[in-house]
């Protein structure tokens, strides 16, 4: 159920040369209780003092299944854009107003698909992030697989890219394509791949019997993805999309 509440920014950095990461806490102390994949919204005034909000995933690792302290996004530069200013220019200690968590953008205990398929671009991984240690119990419970095609121009933006390749090397289920669709990596992972992510798709043969999809980001990738996936046969059912949508 979703609760408002005020954020006290705790550390701010630059992921990449256009993307900050932001870690915040409740400023009442209490810890954010949220299902991984789901996403909060910021609110505050444009100058003119009408009221407006933004929507951002949270990609704090957790448990997977307690409430956590840290709240922490990834807020991607938009020009002209109200929230990346607000965001961008907010002082350690500086509170904004917030409220969450929505969103069913999370992995379903009834799903009994075999393979998951994840595509993200840019701070649309974000999501995934938080979902790890979903994935780190079903992979250790057995015959599942997880792959994320995380789709970026070059490898300054493929966020969380580490963590995601320390991930695949410490779990063998899962797999982390890198799908670089400008400049290939100066040195290249063993699963990297030149393109974008809807291109890389066919080599992994979706098919209805054995994926289950879920989508993430620019909602051109979102929609082109979801094509090519019911052209692979896949229900939509069987395919889970958040868009990041502009909400103004
Ligand atoms: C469910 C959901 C989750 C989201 N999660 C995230 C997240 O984790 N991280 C994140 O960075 N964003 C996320 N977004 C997008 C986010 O809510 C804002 O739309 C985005 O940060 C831009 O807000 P802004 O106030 O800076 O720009 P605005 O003031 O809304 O827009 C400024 C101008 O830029 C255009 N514009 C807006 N967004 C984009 C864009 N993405 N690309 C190009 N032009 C744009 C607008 O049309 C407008 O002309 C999410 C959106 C949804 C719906």
């Amino acid at each position: 159920m979703a609760d408002h509440f005020q954020l006290r920014l705790v550390e701010s950095h630059m992921l990449a040369p256009t993307v900050r990461h932001l870690s915040f806490e409740r400023a009442d102390g209490q810890p954010l209780a949220f299902v991984p994949g789901q996403f909060l919204q910021v609110h505050f005034h444009y100058d003119d003092g009408t009221a407006t909000k933004r929507s951002y995933s949270v990609g704090t690792v957790g448990d997977g299944s307690s409430p956590v302290q840290r709240v922490e996004i990834a807020v991607s530069y938009v020009e002209g854009g109200a929230a990346t200013k607000l965001l961008g220019e907010l002082p350690i200690s500086g509170l904004i107003d917030a409220s969450g968590p929505y969103g069913r953008f999370c992995l379903q205990d009834t799903d009994t698909h075999p393979r998951y398929l994840l595509m993200a671009t840019g701070t649309g991984v974000t999501p995934y992030r938080a979902m790890l240690p979903r994935f780190e119990k079903l992979l250790a419970a057995g015959g599942r697989e997880v792959v994320l095609l995380y789709g970026a121009r070059n490898e300054t933006e493929l966020l969380y890219g580490e963590e995601f390749e320390a991930f695949a090397q410490s779990h063998p289920g899962f797999t982390f394509h890198g799908c670089l669709s400008r400049q290939p990596r100066a040195v290249p992972r063993p699963h990297d791949r030149n393109g974008h992510v809807q291109n890389v798709l066919a080599e992994l043969q979706p098919h209805a019997d054995r994926d289950i999809a879920y989508l993430c980001g620019n909602p051109n990738m979102v929609d082109a993805a979801f094509t090519a996936l019911q052209e692979f046969g896949l229900p939509v059912k069987q395919i889970r999309r958040e868009k990041y949508v502009s909400s103004r």
